[in-house]
């Protein structure tokens, strides 16, 4: 489970975030929905300890990581918003440098990544030097990066960005497959039909703030529309800076 607490962040003279809460539960697939610049990527970014929030809290699995950061960093497995790979790593070393960095180490360490490799069906690229992957392909080590010390939780900043529809499909199976399994996932886009598709739960942000929760469904009927992208253009008053 994740949950932030009445998250304030400053830029400068900029509110990126104004008193934001918002929880994700386990077994469900949990989406933040804003136009550009909502606060989505801070949030994240606090919420797996890159940022530090300047009030309010931020817990993993009620482990909260500002106090306790290595801790909550075993429950996550993250998918940041900028993300590159070792080029002369093959993506077997690469996951296994992460499994190292999750505190796998040697044999352990290489039956994870052996794991996730099969998990994510990365047999055949699995010896070859990431220099020349594609954007699907680089996106599938991300992943298994991201997963290979096996974390309850998983959050995912804009995921399918850059990606081609065949990829999209195959991350949009492995995300459904961990909330099946009862593992908690959390991803920002700006992407409605996305959203619309996949989430069991949506949380709407708008300038730094949480302007609605619920299923696609209930923000629908809250509203009186019949789809998400006229619930959300209700809600936030505009559709700006927003992908149908
Ligand atoms: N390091 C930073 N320095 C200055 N301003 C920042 C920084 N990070 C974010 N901001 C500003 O904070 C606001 C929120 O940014 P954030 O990246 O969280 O939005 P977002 O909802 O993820 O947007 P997008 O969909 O465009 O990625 C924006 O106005 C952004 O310009």
């Amino acid at each position: 489970m994740l949950n932030v607490q009445s998250l304030t962040k400053h830029f400068g003279k900029l509110r990126a975030l104004d008193n934001m809460s918002f929880s994700a539960l386990d077994g469900e697939i949990t989406g933040i929905l804003g136009p550009n610049g909502a606060g989505k990527t801070t949030a994240l970014r606090i919420l797996y300890g890159l940022l530090k929030t300047e009030s309010g809290q931020a817990y993993v699995d009620d482990i909260d990581v500002a106090v306790r950061p290595i801790e909550a960093r075993k429950r996550l497995g993250v998918f940041p918003d900028k993300f590159g790979l070792y080029e002369r790593l093959t993506a077997f070393e690469q996951i296994n440098y992460f499994a190292g960095l999750h505190g796998l180490h040697g044999a352990e360490g290489k039956a994870a990544t052996h794991n996730i490799i099969t998990q994510l069906a990365l047999e055949d690229i699995a010896q070859r030097r990431s220099q020349g992957f594609s954007q699907g392909q680089r996106m599938k080590v991300t992943l298994a990066q991201a997963l290979v010390h096996r974390p309850q939780n998983l959050v995912l900043d804009e995921p399918t960005r850059g990606l081609d529809v065949m990829s999209t499909r195959i991350l949009r199976e492995q995300l459904k497959n961990l909330r099946d399994a009862g593992h908690c996932i959390l991803f920002s886009s700006h992407v409605m039909q996305e959203v619309a598709a996949l989430c069991d739960k949506v949380i709407i942000v708008a300038q730094g703030k949480v302007i609605a929760t619920g299923t696609p469904q209930q923000l629908c009927e809250q509203t009186g529309e019949t789809q998400l992208e006229e619930a959300f253009v209700k809600l936030i008053g505009s559709d700006e800076g927003i992908a149908a």
